[in-house]
């Protein structure tokens, strides 16, 4: 660097979903993630209202699920660890000024905080990062749209792209694969020989009219499961695809991970389960996985149950996000700056992200 030439500023923005901090923000939390336009799909003279019903209902289990963690979810602490690995990751390299922050989308700190934040960091130009591998028009494009609208409030006028999706990128779905082989050969070990083993990627489910609608998510699910099972070194390999954490009456894309754990039962086959869509623990691995479904196979007698933990801070996933930035700050299209984005399915152009913003509002 010329001596007397500043150094550029990046500003990374991780974006999650967020979780409760204390058992009295559960309600409000679940508020808003029930009036989101991406969430709750009904006439918006009546989302609020519904909304604010449907969180109310939801409360009650979901404080449960939070009191079983302590009355909160770890979420924000693990993507703060992330965050943390992160910038020293790209800040090692130099070239550039990293730093990252968070924009949780349901709870603090939100795109309103975190843009006026990124304002006063006064960076040369922002990614946006989504701690989703997969794109969905209920996470990414939710998270994107709530960022841009901050980002206006708070004045934020610099350069942005958005890293939409990553489903298929060789290092994460290596780092992935690693996690998957490690928890395999442990269960493994841990079963008498004639006992079959089969691996549940679980993934969070969606209604199956968002997925109609023209959502690539369970597409790009697929492609994470097929990449990640390219990578495993186990022979006669028994794996199934499902989805979990079903929260409304609707019809959700399936098999859910609980019809799968009937069919092993009936297989009589012990199961090692992965999280496929998230990439840190929180109450949908910590208590869904690990209380509710391990005890759901107890009871069907389900010959052994195991899980793979979330990626959280693992080297190979931090180094895996390092690159996508890295690539994502070399490639000049605007909208969508992930060259692996050329896998999203034909009917979404190169990049449903890009769909989304030009020719679809209605996934927006
Ligand atoms: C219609 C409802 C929901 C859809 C669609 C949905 C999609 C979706 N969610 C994640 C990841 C996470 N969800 C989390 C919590 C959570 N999600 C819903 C509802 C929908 N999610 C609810 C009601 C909740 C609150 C918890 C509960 O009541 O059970 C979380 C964070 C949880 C935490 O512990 O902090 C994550 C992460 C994905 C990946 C996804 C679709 C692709
Ligand atoms: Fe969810
Ligand atoms: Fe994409």
């Amino acid at each position: 660097m010329a001596r007397g030439v500043p150094m550029q500023r990046v500003a990374v923005v991780l974006f999650n979903l967020g979780g409760p901090d204390a058992p009295d923000s559960v309600r409000p939390f679940l508020e808003n993630l029930f009036t989101d336009p991406a969430i709750l799909r009904v006439p918006g003279f009546i989302r609020p209202w519904l909304g604010r019903f449907i969180a109310r209902r939801r409360t009650p289990a979901a404080s449960e699920n939070y009191a079983i963690l302590g009355g909160r979810s770890p979420l924000l602490d693990l993507t703060e660890a992330q965050a943390h690995d992160l910038q020293a990751a790209l800040n090692e390299a130099g070239g550039a000024e990293y730093r990252c922050f968070i924009a949780m989308r349901y709870w603090h700190p939100m795109s309103d905080a975190t843009a006026r934040a990124v304002r006063e960091w006064g960076p040369d130009r922002v990614l946006l990062l989504p701690l989703y591998p997969q794109y969905s028009t209920t996470t990414t494009g939710s998270s994107v749209t709530a960022w841009d609208e901050a980002a206006a409030r708070a004045g934020l006028a610099v350069p942005t792209k958005t890293l939409c999706c990553y489903h298929s990128d060789p290092a994460f779905a290596a780092a992935t694969a690693a996690a998957v082989q490690t928890a395999y050969e442990a269960a493994r070990a841990a079963l008498a020989p004639e006992v079959k083993l089969r691996i549940l990627f679980s993934a969070h489910g969606l209604p199956e009219s968002i997925v109609k609608r023209g959502d690539p998510y369970q597409w790009q699910v697929e492609q994470t499961v097929a990449a990640v099972v390219e990578r495993l070194a186990i022979e006669g390999l028994d794996h199934i695809v499902c989805y979990q954490s079903r929260v409304t009456p609707q019809k959700w894309i399936g098999p859910s991970t609980e019809l799968e754990l009937e069919r092993a039962a009936h297989d009589k086959t012990a199961v090692l389960i992965c999280p496929i869509a998230f990439v840190s623990e929180h109450s949908e691995t910590l208590v869904e996985l690990d209380v509710e479904y391990r005890e759901e196979a107890e009871r069907l007698g389900v010959p052994g149950y195991y899980r793979v933990p979330a990626q959280n801070s693992d080297p190979g996933f931090i180094a895996a996000l390092r690159d996508l930035v890295r690539r994502a700050e070399a490639d000049d299209r605007p909208l969508c700056s992930f060259a692996g984005a050329r896998q999203c399915p034909k009917p979404f152009g190169d990049c449903p992200h890009a769909r989304a913003r030009i020719r679809a509002p209605e996934l927006a």
